[in-house]
Formats: structure tokens, sequence, C-alpha cells
């Protein structure tokens, strides 16, 4: 739905339907510790759930790889079926159990004779409403810095994700998506109000890209934006930036966090995005006679 739509007789849209439905909710980002052993992880994203559910969360999300530590030598060994694996039947239980929405980071997903990077999005019932295969393989080669190739063991997925809540549209990249700007543009038309990226950048690109990237998505798009990493384990083979944070339509970083293992709330509220796409109104300006971002089959 354009701005355009968003108004009718003088009468912003949102308004009528703000008085109608709730369109605040709170939202955890869980930047968990992970190590080698995997139902230790998955147990202790399992206690972080229960307390972010204790502390009035609807929507919990998790880092990239929260099962396994990041890295293409442990892919092929922890990889899972889903939703037939263990970690997916422990995810589906814990959003029932609690009522709220999951996105649960990513977890390797095995699926024929290939793997992937994938997300799992559960609902209140312990439904999987969906998941996010990454697109973008992080394939990059810093000299003196980082040199890293997903490609060695995954393969990339086909198709781009978004899902709805019953307050809102979310689109899901992974990690490197993030920097991909033409996905976000795809899923601002397809009206998402908030994009969630499970992500592990790492010591070289964090500290310049990290915050950067989620802020550009954020104010290009006139969404929220919000990142969830792994804490920082300095022992690791990758050492994660961490770093998880909320970024409101406007850039603004709302609510953060920095090495650490913990969770990080934000108050979402969606009146924010109607009055950022209101005031700075790019999106039906954008002379699509000229350019255009467009989704393909
Ligand atoms: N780990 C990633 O997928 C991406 C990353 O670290 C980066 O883009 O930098």
């Amino acid at each position: 739905m354009s701005a355009v739509k968003r108004s009718f007789a003088g009468v912003s849209l949102a308004s009528l339907v703000d008085s109608m439905v709730s369109r605040t909710f709170r939202l955890a980002l869980i930047q968990l510790a992970v190590g080698e052993d995997k139902a230790e992880n998955v147990k202790r994203a399992l206690s972080f759930i229960k307390k972010a559910k204790e502390n009035g969360s609807y929507l919990i999300a998790l880092p990239e790889c929260f099962n396994s530590p990041y890295g293409t030598k442990f892919f092929p060994k922890y990889a899972e079926l889903i939703p037939s694996g263990q970690t997916s039947s422990s995810l589906s239980q814990a959003a029932k159990e609690h009522q709220i929405y999951l996105v649960a980071g990513s977890i390797p997903e095995k699926d024929g004779d290939k793997l992937y990077n994938t997300c799992t999005v559960w609902n209140p019932s312990g439904e999987l409403v969906t998941k996010h295969q990454k697109v973008h393989l992080f394939d990059i080669d810093i000299p003196g810095g980082i040199c890293f190739k997903e490609s060695e063991t995954l393969t990339a997925g086909k198709r781009l994700t978004v899902f709805n809540t019953d307050i809102c549209k979310i689109g899901i990249g992974i990690c490197y998506d993030m920097r991909f700007g033409e996905m976000a543009q795809i899923y601002r038309k397809e009206e998402c109000d908030l994009l969630l990226y499970p992500g592990a950048f790492n010591m070289t690109t964090g500290p310049l890209h990290w915050e950067l990237l989620q802020r550009a998505r954020a104010v290009e798009n006139q969404v929220f934006v919000a990142t969830i990493a792994p804490a920082q384990d300095k022992n690791a083979d990758y050492v994660s930036w961490g770093h998880s944070q909320v970024v409101d339509p406007w850039g603004k970083v709302i609510a953060k966090t920095e090495f650490d293992e913990g969770i990080v709330y934000a108050d979402i509220d969606l009146k924010v995005v109607d009055e950022v796409r209101q005031q700075i109104p790019v999106f039906r300006q954008r002379r699509t006679d000229l350019y255009d971002t467009v989704l393909k089959d």
C-alpha cells in the first residue's frame, strides 16, 4: 500500500487503524553466547526466550547461527532438517508455550544434499510460518582483515521472505543480505514496517559497517531495522562484533548493546513509520519512469 492510499478524506488510514488496533509492541533481541555444545546453545536460547516473554515481549529474535559456531567447518556437523529436527521442535514448543512470535536467528539447515543458512519463523501456535534461506552468501577476502567463504559448504537461498504478525509485516534477511539495498527496497514495496537481520559481522567489518548499514536501510526505506548478533567470544575462530540493536525509521538507534550476552528490548510504535512516510514522502516521489527495483521470480 502506498503512502497515497494511506489517507482518505483528510483522515489518515493509519490514524483510523490506530484507534481500532494496537500498533505498539515490545521487541526482544537475544544476543546469545554460542559455543560448540549444540544442546547447551539451544537450552540457553530457550531460557532467554522465557525471560524475554516474562518481560512483556511480543516478538523475540535470536542471532545468526545460534545453535552452532559460525564457520564453514561447523555447518555440516550441526545441520538439521527443518522442521523435523530437534532445534525446530524446541523452537516450536517455546513459541507455543510463551505465545510469542519467534524469529529464530538462523541454523545450518540440511535440505536434500544441500546446506543452507536458514532462519525459521514461528507463530504463537507453534507453527512454522516461513523460513528464510540466506540469499547472499558471505564470500569476501580482505587481505590482513578477514577471508570467509560461506559457499565452501553452503548454498544460497532463492527467494525473499516476508511474513505477517497480528500487528505488522516483517521482512527477513540474514547478515550479508543487509548489504544489498535492493532487497530492503523490495521489502518496503511489499509493505513491511520492520526488517529483521540476524547477523554476525566481525572485528574487521563490524566497527565500520554494521550500524551504518542498518541506519541506511532504515532511512532509505522508512522502516524499523533490528539486528541480532551472537555475543562476542574472543577465543572463537570467528569473532562476532556483537552490537545487536534497533534503529527507528528516522535512522535513530533506539536500543543497543555491545559485546556481552543479554537481551536488548525496544518498544516499537508503528505510528513513527506513518509519521516519517507522511512527512518525507520519498516513496511516492521516486522517479519510476527513470529507474526501478523489481522482484523477479
Ligand atoms: N557474516 C556475514 O554474513 C556478513 C559480514 O560479516 C559482513 O558483511 O561484513
